[in-house]
Order: structure tokens, then C-alpha cells, then sequence
């Protein structure tokens, strides 16, 4: 189905429930269009549930686009694209998808307590929710692990600290889906990989379904599943294991060069073809 745009649906109680599915996201042909460009062309991939799924190409590939289009924000989306079960974009799925973009959205002259405060009450407004979002908040607060700078005001915190205050304003609605766009980005060693436990436990604990992107390799070895990107096109949607495996190498980074060489080849040849 193609993206609709938000707003567009009938009322809730007319809508059909959403297909539960395998599948996180499903696309069949993804296109966008950005400026006078296309930078995605024609993507076919799926993103399975309550798994680890890494995007990962070089800078300016249409990693960001691509997560925009999964998360109902990018104009111009064409083909097919469903996420949870619905068209992306569509208005039910907004409290389904937590989006962490590759700028800290944090409101930096107030405490990372009172950030997620402000968001958690927009998400659950009214007296009646006071206790639900103060357990919520200091649940989301431990799980990025700055329970130790709850009352510091964001503006005072590092790169790295302010981004997790962002992931703990994702996690605040306990999403379904997360996508996370460059999350370790900055982060020193022992950061990342308590970050990447951390996205360990919540696939395993909640069930919830990761989307993560970098543009670093070694990242790659610790999703489920790859979406190896370059300009725009997919070279490869499938396990690092496989990977690894049918292209002989020994590192997924390896077997990325061995995939981008073969895409060279089969353009050249296609282009001696055609002249
Ligand atoms: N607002 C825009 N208008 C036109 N083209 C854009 C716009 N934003 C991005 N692009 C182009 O779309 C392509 C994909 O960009 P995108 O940000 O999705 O890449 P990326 O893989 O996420 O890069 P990075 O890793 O550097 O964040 C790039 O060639 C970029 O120049």
C-alpha cells in the first residue's frame, strides 16, 4: 500500500484490526524522492519482529530516508510500505513507533527528569496517569542507565548522555517498533556496547523490534539481521552468518566491499550490454 499521509484514515472504530504478520515492516519497491533526486530506488526488504535489524551503508546512502519513510515522516514515498501492520504514516501507528533521530530532541534548561516528564505526559495526560508515568519515567531514566544524573539539567550533560535522554524519551510509550537512527554515534567503547545490551534486552525482554543504523561495521555484528545499503539501493537483506557465508569473507565489513565490488561488476557489464 502505498504511504498515506497522515489524517487520511476513517475513525478508529471503522478501521480494520491491524494484521498481526511476521513482519515489522514490509516493503515491495520503496521509492523517495528527494529535491530533484530519487535516493531510494525501488527497495524490496522486510524487517522481522522482535529482532535486532541493523541498516547499514556509508554516509549518504539513504539510511535516515529510509527510517523517515518506515516512521511516516518523508514526503514523496512511493510502492509499498507497511509497518505493524498498517500503511506507514498511518495515524495508529504513532504510539507504536518510538523514533530516535540522529539529533538529541531535549529540551536543554530542563532536568532530564523533567524532559521526560513533559513527554510522558503528552503520551499519558490527566491525573488519573500520575503514578503510571512516574513508575514509566524512572523505568526509562534506569534503562539508559542516568539515574545517577536524573535531577542534572540536559544542557549540562555530554553528547553521548544527551542522546540517551533521548532513547529514554522512545522508550517512555514501551514501543512496539524503535528505530534508532546512528544511536552509538560519539560514544566511547564501553557506552556502545552497554547501549547495544541494552537493545539486546529490550528485543528480548519486551519483544520489541529494533531498526538501528550506523555507519560503523563492527555494529553489524551484533544485530540479527543486516540491510546492507550504497546509493540508494540494497545490496543485501539477510543474517550476518549468511552473509559472511556466501560471500567467503570473514567480517561483515568484508563481505560489504565483496557485495559493493559485484554490484560494480554487474553495472559495468550491464553498461557494456547496452552501448
Ligand atoms: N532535504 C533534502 N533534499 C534533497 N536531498 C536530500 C535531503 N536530505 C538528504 N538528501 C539526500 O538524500 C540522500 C540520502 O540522505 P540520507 O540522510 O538518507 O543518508 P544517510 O545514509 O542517512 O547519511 P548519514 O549517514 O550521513 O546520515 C543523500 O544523497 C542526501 O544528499
Amino acid at each position: 500500500m502505498v504511504n498515506n499521509p497522515p489524517g487520511t484514515a476513517g475513525p478508529p472504530h471503522r478501521q480494520p484490526p491491524p494484521t498481526p504478520g511476521p513482519q515489522a515492516v514490509h516493503a515491495e519497491q520503496l521509492t523517495v524522492v528527494r529535491g530533484s533526486r530519487t535516493v531510494l530506488h525501488g527497495l524490496d526488504f522486510t524487517v522481522p519482529r522482535g529482532q535486532i535489524t541493523g541498516l547499514l551503508g556509508p554516509s549518504g546512502c539513504g539510511k535516515t530516508t529510509l527510517m523517515r519513510a518506515v516512521v511516516g515522516t518523508q514526503a514523496r514515498v512511493g510502492g509499498t510500505l507497511d509497518v505493524l501492520g498498517r500503511p506507514a504514516g498511518h495515524p495508529t501507528l504513532r504510539t507504536r513507533i518510538g523514533y530516535v533521530t540522529q539529533a538529541p530532541s531535549v529540551y536543554d534548561d530542563l532536568t532530564v527528569r523533567q524532559n521526560l516528564d513533559y513527554f510522558a505526559a503528552i503520551i499519558a495526560p490527566g491525573r488519573a496517569a500520575a503514578a503510571r508515568r512516574r513508575t514509566d519515567v524512572t523505568r526509562a531514566i534506569a534503562d539508559v542507565d542516568l539515574t545517577g544524573h536524573a535531577d542534572a539539567l540536559a544542557g549540562t550533560l555530554s553528547g553521548g548522555q544527551r542522546s540517551r535522554v533521548s532513547l529514554a524519551v522512545a522508550l517512555l510509550g514501551t514501543p512496539e517498533l524503535l528505530v534508532l537512527d546512528e544511536p552509538t554515534v560519539g560514544l566511547d567503547p564501553v557506552l556502545r556496547r552497554d547501549l547495544w545490551n541494552l537493545f539486546h534486552t529490550i528485543a528480548a525482554e519486551r519483544g520489541a523490534t529494533l531498526l538501528v543504523s550506523s555507519h560503523v561495521m563492527d555494529e553489524a555484528e551484533r544485530c540479527h539481521r543486516l540491510l546492507l545499503m550504497r546509493e540508494g539501493e540494497l545490496l543485501a537483506d539477510d543474517t550476518p552468518d549468511a552473509l559472511r557465508t556466501r560471500t567467503g569473507a570473514e567480517t561483515v565489513e568484508a563481505a560489504f566491499l565483496h557485495l559493493v565490488d559485484e554490484a560494480k561488476a554487474a553495472a559495468a557489464r550491464t553498461k557494456e550490454r547496452t552501448s
